[in-house]
C-alpha cells in the first residue's frame, strides 16, 4: 500500500528520478511548501499497474510496489533552483499557437453564446501554462500569455477577414464593418443605420459588405432571390427577438414548417372575412382618438400629434392581441410604463441583432429579467383576463390565434399565443404609427397635396358617415398614393431583417456570388430611394408618380416597393395594416385641419 503522504515526500522519498524538480526541491522545506499545489506538471504514465485517486484527488499510478509514478503531479512555482523554466519566447509562441487554433476552431464551429467562448478565452492562457511541463505559473507570465494569445487571435480573425482567401473578398465595403460587428452595433445605436447604408450604396454600389460575413443587397433581384419562395431562411439578426424565458418562439424568429405551421393560422386570422370585426374594433379607438383631438382642436392648442398615433396604435393592438389592456388614448401617456419597456427592449434587441450571441449571456447578468418579468406579468394577467371574458362583442386577434372556432388538429399553446401577442404589439404599433407620422408630415410639409387629399376625403365622405370602415378606400386613390410615397421614403422597417444563405448552397444575386452562411439585408429605405427603381427626383414625395401612366424619363418598379417585405415571411397584417391607416387618415382629414406647430416641423423620426 501507499503511505498517506504528500506527493513530494512520495518522490523526494522513494527518489522517482521522473520528478526531478521536486526532487531537487525537496530539502529545501520553504521552497517545496511554494511548490506544493500551485502548478501542474504532465508526465506520462508507463507501465501502470494500479491507479489509485488519492492525495487531493490526483491520479498516481505504480510500477512497482515501491516506484510511484505521478500523472500529473504538483510541481513548483518555479524560481527553484535547477529548475528548467520555459523561456519568454517559447511561451508567447506556444499562446500564440493556442491563438490560432482557436481561430480555426471558431470558424468552423460558430459559437452561439458569448459565455463559454469568453470563459474558454480567459482560461485558456491559464490552463496552457499549467498545462506545459516548463512554464511557470506567474503574474506576469499569465499576462505575456493572454495578451500573446489574445493578440494572435484577434490578429489572425482581422487578417483572414480583409484577405483575399475570404469567401467575401470581392465584395466592397468599409474596412471597420469588414473586420467587426461592432461597425454595425455603432450603425444602429447611432439610429443612422439605414442613412449609412445608403451612403455606402451609392459608394460602392449594389452589393456591398457591411459586416465581416454580411452583405446589404440593392440590386431589384435580389428582392426575389433573397425574400421570394426559393430564397434564404431568416439569418441570426432574428434570434434576440423572441423571449427566452418562454417555451415557444415567436412567428417572427420561427423557421421552416415550424414558421409555415405558424403562419397559416395568422393568414387565417388575417382573412377578409376576420377583417370586419378588427375593422369594428379599430373604429372604437379612432373615435376615441377624434374625442381627445377634439380637445385640442376645440383650445387650438399646438399637441404631438405623433404620440397621438402611437397611443392608438398600441391600444389597438392591446384589444387585437389581449382584447384590450393598454389604456394610452384613456390616460394621455403611458400609465403602466409597459409600452415604454417594450420600446426600450425593441431598441435593445435591434442593437443585439447585430451580436446575437451575446444575447444569451446578456440575459444571465443579475436584473436582465427584470423588465421581462414584468412584461409576462402583464401579458398573464390579460390573457387570463381575455379567456374568462371571452371575445368582446367582435372576434379579435386571440380569437384566431388561440384558434378558439377549431380549426386545427391541435390547438395552439398557451405560451405560443401568447408570445404572439407580444410581437402583435411590438411589430404593430410602431410601424403604423410611424406610417402615419410619415404620411402626416409629408402631407402638412407640402400644402398642396393636404388640399387635394383633404378634397377627395370630402368627396367620398361628404357627412363624415362610413369613413370609419374600408368599404369605400378604393375611391381614395391619392390618399392611397400619398401613404404608398410616404412608407416609400420613410419605410417603418428601413434597414430589414436579415436572411441567411443556407449552408452548402452558394447563390447569384445580380451578377455577384453570394457564399453560404453569409447574412444579407434588403435595406427598404435604400431600395425605394435608389434612381434605378423610382425616378426621377427618389428623395422627392410625388405622391402622382403611383398614378401616373407610364411616360418617357420616368422609372417606377413597383415590384421594388417592399415596406411589407416579401414572400413567405412579409408582414403577416399587411392588409389590416393599410385599412388601420386610411381609415386612420381619413377621419383626422375629413375632421380637422392640421398643420404644422411653430417648430414642429422636424421630419418623421428625426431621419430627414
Ligand atoms: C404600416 C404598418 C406595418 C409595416 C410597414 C409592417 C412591416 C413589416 C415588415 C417589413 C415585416 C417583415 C419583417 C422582417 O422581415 O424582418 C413585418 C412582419 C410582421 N408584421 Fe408587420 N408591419 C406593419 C403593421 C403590422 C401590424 C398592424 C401587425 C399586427 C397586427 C403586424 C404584424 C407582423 C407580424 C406578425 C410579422 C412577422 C411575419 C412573419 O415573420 O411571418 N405588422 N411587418
Amino acid at each position: 500500500g501507499f503511505p498517506e503522504v504528500s506527493p513530494f515526500v512520495q518522490c523526494g522519498v522513494q527518489g522517482f528520478t521522473r520528478c526531478r524538480w521536486v526532487w531537487k526541491c525537496a530539502p529545501r522545506r520553504k521552497q517545496l511548501t511554494r511548490c506544493y499545489g500551485l502548478r501542474l506538471a504532465r508526465r506520462r504514465i508507463r507501465s501502470v499497474s494500479t491507479s489509485v485517486p488519492r492525495l487531493d484527488g490526483r491520479l498516481y499510478g505504480r510500477t512497482a510496489p515501491n516506484l510511484i509514478v505521478v500523472d500529473r503531479f504538483i510541481g513548483c512555482l518555479g524560481g527553484c533552483e535547477g529548475h528548467p523554466t520555459m523561456t519568454r519566447s517559447q511561451l508567447v509562441a506556444a499562446a500564440a499557437l493556442l491563438g490560432l487554433a482557436n481561430h480555426a476552431y471558431f470558424r468552423r464551429y460558430e459559437p452561439q453564446t458569448a459565455h463559454y467562448p469568453l470563459a474558454a478565452l480567459l482560461l485558456q492562457p491559464i490552463a496552457l501554462m499549467l498545462t506545459l511541463p516548463d512554464a511557470s505559473l506567474t503574474l506576469p507570465n499569465a499576462l505575456i500569455a493572454s495578451i500573446s494569445f489574445l493578440g494572435t487571435l484577434s490578429a489572425s480573425i482581422v487578417a483572414y477577414r480583409l484577405s483575399p482567401f475570404h469567401p467575401l473578398a470581392h465584395v466592397p465595403g468599409p474596412l471597420l464593418a469588414k473586420i467587426s460587428k461592432l461597425w454595425g452595433v455603432n450603425a444602429v445605436l447611432s439610429s443612422r443605420r439605414h442613412l449609412i447604408l445608403k451612403r455606402l450604396h451609392d459608394e460602392y454600389g449594389d452589393i456591398v459588405r457591411i459586416g465581416p460575413n454580411e452583405v446589404s443587397v440593392i440590386h431589384a433581384d435580389g428582392i426575389r432571390a433573397v425574400l421570394g419562395s426559393s430564397g434564404f431562411p431568416k439569418g441570426q439578426y432574428y434570434e434576440p427577438w423572441t423571449d427566452p424565458t418562454l417555451p415557444a418562439r415567436n412567428l417572427l424568429t420561427l423557421r421552416g414548417d415550424a414558421h409555415a405551421n405558424r403562419r397559416r393560422i395568422w393568414n387565417r386570422a388575417m382573412s377578409t372575412a376576420s377583417m370586419k370585426d378588427f375593422e369594428a374594433i379599430l373604429a372604437n379607438r379612432i373615435t376615441q382618438l377624434l374625442g381627445r383631438l377634439d380637445e385640442f382642436a376645440e383650445q387650438e392648442e399646438p399637441f404631438d400629434i405623433a404620440a397621438w398615433f402611437s397611443y392608438l396604435t398600441v391600444d389597438f393592438m392591446g384589444d387585437m392581441a389581449f382584447g384590450g389592456g393598454f389604456e394610452l388614448l384613456r390616460d394621455g401617456r403611458d400609465s403602466e410604463g409597459i409600452f415604454s419597456i417594450l420600446k426600450v427592449g425593441v431598441k435593445a434587441m435591434s442593437i443585439l441583432s447585430q451580436v446575437p450571441w451575446l444575447t444569451p449571456s446578456l440575459a444571465l447578468l443579475p436584473g436582465s429579467k427584470n423588465a421581462t418579468k414584468k412584461i409576462h406579468a402583464f401579458t398573464l394577467s390579460r390573457a387570463k383576463e381575455r379567456v374568462r371574458a371571452g371575445p368582446q362583442g367582435h372576434k379579435d386577434l386571440w380569437y384566431h390565434l388561440m384558434d378558439e372556432d377549431g380549426h386545427e388538429k391541435t390547438k395552439p399553446s398557451m405560451p405560443e399565443v401568447l408570445i404572439d401577442g407580444g410581437l402583435t404589439i411590438v411589430a404593430g404599433s410602431d410601424t403604423s404609427s410611424m406610417a402615419l407620422n410619415a404620411f402626416m408630415w409629408c402631407i402638412l410639409a407640402h400644402p398642396d397635396i393636404y388640399a387635394r387629399a383633404q378634397a377627395e376625403v370630402d368627396a367620398v365622405y361628404p357627412e363624415g358617415e362610413g369613413m370609419l370602415s374600408s368599404d369605400r378606400h378604393a375611391e381614395l386613390p391619392f390618399l392611397n398614393a400619398c401613404f404608398q410615397e410616404a412608407l416609400r421614403l420613410y419605410p417603418p422597417v428601413p434597414s430589414g431583417g436579415g436572411r441567411r444563405v443556407p449552408a452548402g448552397d452558394a447563390r447569384l444575386v445580380g451578377d455577384t456570388l453570394i457564399p453560404d452562411g453569409t447574412q444579407v439585408f434588403l435595406p427598404h429605405y435604400v431600395i425605394h430611394r435608389s434612381a434605378a427603381n423610382f425616378a426621377p427626383a427618389p428623395d422627392s414625395f410625388d405622391p402622382d408618380r403611383w398614378l401616373r401612366a407610364e411616360h418617357a424619363g420616368h422609372v417606377h418598379n413597383a415590384a421594388a416597393f417592399i415596406p411589407f417585405s416579401y414572400g413567405a415571411a412579409n408582414c403577416a397584417a399587411k392588409h389590416l395594416a393599410w385599412r388601420e391607416l386610411l381609415m386612420t387618415a381619413s377621419a383626422v382629414l375629413r375632421r380637422y385641419d392640421v398643420r404644422f406647430a411653430q417648430g414642429g416641423r422636424l421630419p418623421p423620426g428625426g431621419r430627414g
